[in-house]
């Protein structure tokens, strides 16, 4: 890790976080980058818990807005949510007053909130660089665009794959991110290159104007204060879900249902996913579907 550069962040510094950062209400969240319109707390104000789970709200309410859902009370959405219905009227109150007691809350209305409460409204513009085997798979993701993310630009070091094209973009040389970033309006890096090359090609983004930065490099990255970088590790995630289905086992052990504890049943049928999968609860939107994936217990949203 380089310290030189920007010696008032880097890791550990505030504005790095894990994807999934430690869950507690304390910890404030980050998602004043744009939005603030709400006429509830400052957006800066808003537990860094809060704002993703209300990530988590947006997605269902997606899905209910897709299938022509009006209204949802609070019971379902917490439900389809997989939080509890006092914790999502908590989070919800931040945004100010939604929602008619005994009635429930405007899909559209509360999807438009929250938007905007997480800078969503305005949507962003995304470059990508490093247009492998996960760039790829990134780049040609359709789910973005519907929530708000437009992969603007692709950029890559390799010259056999610069300027094929990978659905509609055409992969450019990462010689030219500083300027393409800027002129596409690039307001979030992607960045899936090899670790070694994290580093540079995050200070190019940086110097283009990028002040929010996504990246599945395994190595940690300096940045300057105002960059917020979000750092996935699919490991981290796994070795999560491998904690809590041990720990679910002691708890089914301790309670005496004759299942032994430890982790000797990771893909059994009390796997937190399999369960909730197996029996999912839905809004009661009068059909079916619009909830789409099903959701664990603790909020996780298991896509199809
Ligand atoms: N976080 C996770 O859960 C997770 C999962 C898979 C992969 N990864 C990481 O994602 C990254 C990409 O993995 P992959 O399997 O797609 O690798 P890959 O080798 O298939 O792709 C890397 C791409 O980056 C390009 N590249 C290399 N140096 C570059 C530079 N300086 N500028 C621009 N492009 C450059 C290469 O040409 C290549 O196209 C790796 O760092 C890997 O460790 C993370």
């Amino acid at each position: 890790m380089r310290t030189d550069v920007y010696p008032s962040a880097g890791r550990g510094a505030t504005n790095v976080t894990e994807l999934h950062p430690p869950q507690g209400d304390d910890a404030r969240g980050t998602a004043g980058t744009g939005g603030g319109a709400s006429p509830g707390v400052p957006v800066r104000d808003i537990p860094q818990a809060t704002v993703t789970r209300l990530a988590t709200y947006l997605r269902v309410l997606g899905g209910l807005a897709d299938a022509g859902t009006l209204i949802v009370s609070s019971e379902e959405l917490a439900t389809a949510s997989g939080v509890g219905s006092a914790k999502l009227r908590k989070d919800l109150s931040f945004l100010g007053p939604n929602g008619v007691r005994g009635v429930g809350y405007d899909v559209l209305r509360l999807q438009a909130r929250i938007e905007n409460a997480l800078g969503l409204d305005q949507g962003h513009r995304v470059v990508l660089v490093g247009v492998g085997n996960l760039g790829r798979a990134l780049a040609r993701y359709p789910g973005f665009d519907r929530r708000g993310f437009t992969m603007a630009g692709l950029f890559d070091s390799d010259p056999s794959i610069v300027g094929t094209r990978v659905g509609e973009l055409t992969i450019r040389h990462v010689d030219g991110l500083e300027s393409g970033a800027r002129e596409l309006g690039a307001t979030i890096g992607v960045v899936a290159t090899p670790g070694d090359a994290a580093q540079q090609v995050c200070d190019v983004l940086v110097r283009s104007g990028v002040r929010s930065v996504l990246s599945f490099a395994p190595t940690p990255l300096d940045v300057p204060e105002h960059v917020e970088v979000r750092r996935v590790d699919l490991a981290v995630e796994m070795q999560v879900l491998s904690f809590n289905s041990a720990r679910n086992d002691e708890l089914a052990h301790a309670s005496g249902d004759g299942r032994p504890a430890g982790m000797g049943q990771p893909c059994g049928p009390r796997s937190t996913a399999v369960k909730a999968t197996s029996a999912p609860h839905r809004a009661s939107s009068g059909k079916s579907g619009p909830l789409g994936p099903a959701v664990t217990r603790n909020g996780s949203v298991i896509a199809p």
